[in-house]
């Protein structure tokens, strides 16, 4: 496909089940919905390809999709949301609570039924603010609170 001014190292590609557009990197060969910005890393650009993370997201008025299992409508502002995932991140980096427990109790994401679990991933799959956070943590390290369109999430890298 006709590369409009797609940084170099990338391929335009159409989707076959659906037609959407995405990216494919053709150093690693990994493929991904957004727009790249820069130029594709030939592999071996240092770091992991993958991350295996849990999460406990708390969302709020503003979130993209404020509803979860938890809550129908959920009208909590981002900064009682903020409050609350800072609560859980004390619990949890004081031993009062596991981050598996909160997670399965409090997660707004429907991941909450797998302790916050996503299973691994790489780049290009999460929204971009949690898999920078997420890419920046060593394996059993938790992040201070990151923001995405979905709400406010705490992440636990696992490997
Ligand atoms: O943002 C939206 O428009 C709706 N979403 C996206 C979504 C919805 C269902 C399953 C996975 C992702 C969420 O709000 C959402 N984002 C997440 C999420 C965000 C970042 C990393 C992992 C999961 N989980 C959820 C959820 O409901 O369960």
């Amino acid at each position: 496909m006709a590369d409009e001014d797609l940084p170099s190292g990338w391929e335009k590609r159409l989707s076959r089940s659906t037609g959407q557009a995405y990216y494919l990197n053709v150093y690693t060969k990994e493929s991904q919905w957004d727009k790249p910005e820069k130029p594709a890393e030939p592999a071996g650009g240092g770091g992991p390809d993958t991350v295996q993370c849990s999460h406990l997201l708390v969302k709020h008025e503003g979130s993209r999709r404020p509803s979860s299992w938890r809550e129908e409508v959920i009208t909590r502002d981002k900064d009682q949301a903020l409050e609350q995932v800072k609560e859980y991140r004390e619990q949890i980096t004081s031993g009062q609570a596991s981050f598996a427990e909160l997670a399965s109790k409090y997660s707004d994401c429907s991941s909450a039924k797998r302790g916050g679990d996503l299973g691994p991933f790489g780049h290009g799959a999460m929204q971009k603010p949690f898999e920078t956070a997420a890419f920046a943590l060593k394996v059993g390290e938790l992040s201070e609170p990151v923001f995405t369109d979905s709400g406010v999430h705490i992440i636990l890298r696992t490997a």
